[in-house]
């Protein structure tokens, strides 16, 4: 093992245009939350691997012993990055007591986290260690979850495999990694999305990876450094939904209706890059009132459009009713089906307004809060710059 005990972190996301059009090689548009996964990962010499996933109760351990099993026939590279090795992944379905297709939320983060670790350990010895995750996201809402945790568990086993270094110095709190090393994260994190999602576009770990805002087009991503700062208000409608499902139902939908759907979603390409050339205007001329009409309408376009590829729900209508009531617009974020949605809060809208709709949101039996978007990519910690209260719960196992 090249380090022995570190902590790594990866933000959320929010989707502002093009959540499942991406999947079919369409623009989204997509900015980093606030809210973090963290990962603690601790060199041991129990023979043993333990992972503890406190925010969906689980707590594995396995025997080095059994793991070697698992990966008598495998001579991956880890810097080589290729395709799912189906072989393997059969193998730990077969290993974890998976026989049907579908996935349940601990079976997702278990498959993903031996896959990872036996893709980047499994061509040499098998490190005993204990990995601890703690999210501030909900998980399976449409903020990004998976990925966040896909690419804290990518960042840390690179690092423990020693494919690339820690960046933090002694003296720093927090480091991030060179844009190749950032690039290997990411296509590790993937492969961990490609097994929660079953076909992901890669967006939701490209936001985990670099942070920011970003153009995510067909696997290419462009950082948009000139954007304005927006107020957005989220809203978690508790309704439980998988993105796997989801994205697996519009791919149903687009190739039963071709001709219905490929429109739609070569509109939702349009408002993605409508809404990128206004970001974009807001940065170099003075913002006015139009802007935001225009991004608001874009708002409402696409939550019209994402309820045609039946993705919506009737919490979502009843957040878009709710806020529209308020004159504010909201749509879906994420994989929807339930889950989180956003609602764009102009510059000039009054602190009453906005508190008495978090109120009324809140009386819907949701989650409401006001947001700060474009938080850090993928970083490493020191323990001291991890909050109290989670450094607290990484550390009791
Ligand atoms: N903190 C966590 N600890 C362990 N596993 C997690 C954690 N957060 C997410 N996961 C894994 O990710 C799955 C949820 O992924 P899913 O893609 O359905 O939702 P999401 O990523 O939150 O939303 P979206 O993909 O729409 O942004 C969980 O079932 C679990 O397997
Ligand atoms: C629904 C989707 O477009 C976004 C999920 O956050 C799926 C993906 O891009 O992988
Ligand atoms: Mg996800």
């Amino acid at each position: 093992m090249q380090v022995t005990d570190f902590y790594v972190s990866a933000p959320g996301k929010a989707i502002l245009h093009g959540e499942h059009a991406v999947v079919h090689g369409k623009v989204a548009l997509a900015v980093s939350l606030n809210l973090r996964t963290y990962l603690r990962l601790k060199a041991t010499t129990s023979g043993k691997v333990c992972i503890n996933l406190p925010n969906i109760d689980t707590f594995l351990s396995w025997d080095l012993s059994q793991l070697k099993q698992l990966v008598t026939y495998f001579h991956g590279k880890r810097d080589e990055v290729q395709r799912l090795d189906a072989e393997l992944v059969r193998r730990l379905r077969e290993f974890i007591g998976v026989t049907n297709g579908n996935l349940d939320t601990c079976s997702m983060a278990t498959l993903s986290f031996l896959y990872l670790y036996l893709s980047l350990f499994g061509s040499g010895e098998l490190p005993s260690l204990t990995l601890t995750v703690w999210s501030e996201l909900p998980t399976g809402a449409g903020l990004g979850s998976s990925a966040a945790y896909s690419v804290c568990l990518a960042a840390a086993l690179l690092c423990a495999s020693g494919a690339i270094p820690p960046p933090l110095k002694e003296w720093e709190h927090t480091a991030r990694w060179c844009q190749e090393e950032l690039e290997l994260i990411n296509s590790w994190a993937f492969q961990g999305e490609m097994i929660i999602h079953g076909n992901p576009s890669g967006v939701d770990n490209a936001v985990g990876t670099w942070g920011g805002m970003l153009r995510f087009l067909a696997g290419k991503i462009i950082p948009l450094s000139r954007v304005p700062l927006l107020r957005i208000l989220l809203t978690n409608t508790k309704v439980p939904r998988s993105t796997k499902v989801l994205v697996a139902g519009v791919k149903d939908k687009i190739n039963k209706f071709p001709s219905i759907m490929v429109p739609v979603l070569d509109s939702v390409d349009a408002i993605s890059c409508t809404c990128e050339k206004v970001l974009s205007e807001m940065t170099c001329e003075p913002i006015t009132g139009e802007h935001y009409n225009i991004l608001e309408e874009l708002i409402d376009i696409n939550q019209h459009h994402l309820n045609v590829m039946g993705v919506g729900h009737p919490a979502l209508d009843r957040l878009c009713q709710v806020t529209l009531a308020k004159g504010l617009h909201s749509k879906l974020t994420g994989a929807g089906g339930g889950g989180c949605g956003i609602t764009l809060l102009r510059p000039e809208t009054d602190s009453l307004i906005v508190q008495s709709t978090v109120q009324e949101l809140k009386d819907c039996g949701f989650d409401c809060w006001e947001t700060s978007i474009g938080g850090p990519g993928a970083q490493q910690h020191s323990a001291i710059s991890v909050k109290e209260e989670i450094l607290e719960i990484l550390n009791h196992y």
